[in-house]
């Protein structure tokens, strides 16, 4: 067959020619007026400074590549042909972070269903802040500073602490008592109500957010090659599938009580919760066309607050006790220190919390070296000049707060865990610490920190108070070690907590 022996190396020509000519159409799309970055290999461009790395690897060795390659602390990766600017230079992030040119948000596969509204997948438009601010000022008049919401949570606290008992002293996995406890506070300020933790209803929500964060930070390949979820019969395809699903699922069960908070609705009555504050609002605004007070937008926005709300606080909360299993000296100091401020109470309050600088030491040192969120995104959004650097619009930012975190100049012995690095000589918190980022800062700083902050501290200092963390004989912890998604997580882990 004298066309077969011909077809074998005319196919092999036509296979190289489309390498080569894809060799050359990525190497050109390197920009010259882009920062520097490491070699990049054809279609993959630099992917293959993620593979093969895990856990806290990841970050660190992008970040070790950005100083390498880079210039002062910034460099271009490509993750296949789309290039991403990573800085790990503080002064640049800063000037990033409160940029109005560099507000976007980089364009992701879930638009399908958030079409840039909500309060987190925007570009920093008008209605972004107008949204913004709405739930700034919503979320502290419900509650940050106020004493209900100390009650609140000290209440979720006391149903922790129950969860954790009947476990009897057997090793469990922590989380899946955390997740429920802190999706009940964000569900306490958006539609006023709490549920027990038992409730069926309440933990197929907690279910549904879990999950949705784990199918996206699974599904991460197909934010950079988008075609992957139509791939017939591919995990990409069903994991799409079924974040789809779960957003139809949480789309019904928010559209629920958004339908029943519009039932009850009465005139002049003050706002009960963020549903009934932004239908208050959207009444007001009834006549203007612009109006970016639809129930499309708050179904979006609510969204937001859960999913950002609870997963964040509840891992954090993780982190918290797997440092203090692999630091026993560090939890019996904080116990020591809780012990004596607290006495024979069982939960520390706010009021109490300038007593207890070491416990809020550890928790800043926990949130330091967790790096839970250890990129913050951005997209520009005009073409922008950046230390030199023309950057087109349209282009990706990653500010690798992560590597802020660990670095020597702010943050002497950077990997080592030491809590009294946020203290001063005479043992006080640091009012102030230059290079510590954990709730971003600019523009689009966290709108939940001051929340997160009270939840933090009450349920750690509830947990250390109550009990006795152990490690289940013939096991280890490691928490230099770390699953790397979306947001940073311990690897999963049993712990024994013996009541005091
Ligand atoms: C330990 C807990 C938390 C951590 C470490 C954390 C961290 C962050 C970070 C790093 C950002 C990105 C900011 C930026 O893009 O510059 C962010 C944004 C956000 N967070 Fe949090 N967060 C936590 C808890 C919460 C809570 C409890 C809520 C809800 C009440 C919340 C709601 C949000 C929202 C809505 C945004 C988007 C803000 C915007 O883009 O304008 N977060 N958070």
């Amino acid at each position: 067959m004298p066309e077969f022996i011909l077809q074998g190396p005319a196919l092999l020509a036509a296979v190289l020619c489309v390498l080569a000519a894809a060799w050359f159409a990525f190497k050109q799309k390197r920009s010259p007026t882009l920062p520097p970055g490491p070699p990049t290999k054809p279609i993959i461009g630099n992917l293959g400074q993620l593979l093969g790395r895990t856990g806290k690897d990841r970050y660190r060795s992008l970040a070790r590549a950005v100083n390498q390659y880079g210039k002062n602390g910034m460099a271009t990766i490509y993750f296949g042909s789309r290039p991403l600017i990573f800085i790990t230079n503080l002064d640049t992030i800063k000037i990033v972070l409160h940029s109005n040119e560099m507000l976007g948000k980089p364009l992701t596969v879930r638009d399908e269903f958030f079409h840039r509204k909500g309060l987190i997948l925007t570009d920093g438009d008008d209605a972004w802040k107008e949204q913004r601010r709405f739930a700034l000022s919503t979320l502290r008049d419900f509650g940050m500073g106020k004493t209900w919401l100390q009650d609140l949570i000290i209440e979720e606290a006391q149903e922790l602490v129950e969860d954790f008992k009947n476990a009897d002293g057997k090793p469990f996995d922590p989380v899946q008592c955390l997740t429920p406890s802190v999706c009940n506070v964000i569900a306490a300020i958006s539609y006023g109500q709490r549920f027990s933790h038992k409730d069926e209803k309440f933990s197929r929500l907690a279910l549904l957010i879990s999950e949705n964060q784990e199918i996206q930070s699974k599904n991460l390949a197909v934010e950079f090659f988008p075609f992957l979820r139509y791939v017939p019969f591919s995990a990409f395809r069903a994991r799409h599938l079924a974040w789809w699903k779960n957003i139809g699922d949480l789309t019904a069960f928010f559209g629920k009580l958004m339908e029943e908070h519009h039932e009850s609705l009465r005139e002049g009555e003050p706002p009960r919760d963020y549903l009934h504050a932004f239908m208050v609002e959207a009444a007001k605004q009834k006549d203007n066309s612009n109006t970016t007070f639809t129930d499309d937008q708050l179904l979006r926005s609510v969204l937001n607050l859960f999913s950002a709300g609870t997963e964040t606080t509840a891992t954090t909360l993780a982190w918290a006790i797997l440092y203090m299993l692999d630091y026993p000296a560090v939890f019996d100091r904080v116990q020591k220190e809780i012990d004596s401020v607290v006495g024979n109470g069982r939960y520390a309050t706010l009021e109490v919390k300038d007593r207890l600088p070491y416990t809020q030491a550890t928790i800043m040192e926990v949130q330091r070296l967790a790096n839970l969120v250890s990129i913050v995104a951005r997209r520009t959004l005009t073409d922008v000049t950046l230390d030199g650097f023309k950057i087109p619009a349209g282009i990706g930012i990653a500010a690798l707060s992560s590597a802020v975190h660990e670095d020597a100049r702010f943050f002497p012995d950077p990997l080592a865990f030491k809590p009294e690095r946020f203290l001063d000589q005479s043992g006080k918190l640091r009012s102030k610490v230059e290079g510590f980022i954990p709730f971003s800062i600019g523009k689009r700083f966290c709108i939940g920190e001051s929340l997160a902050k009270m939840e933090l501290y009450i349920f750690f200092t509830s947990l250390v108070k109550n009990f006795q963390f152990r490690i289940p004989s013939g096991e280890t912890v490691d928490s230099n070690d770390a699953v790397w998604s979306a947001i940073s997580s311990p690897k999963p882990f049993k712990a024994i907590f013996e009541a005091r």
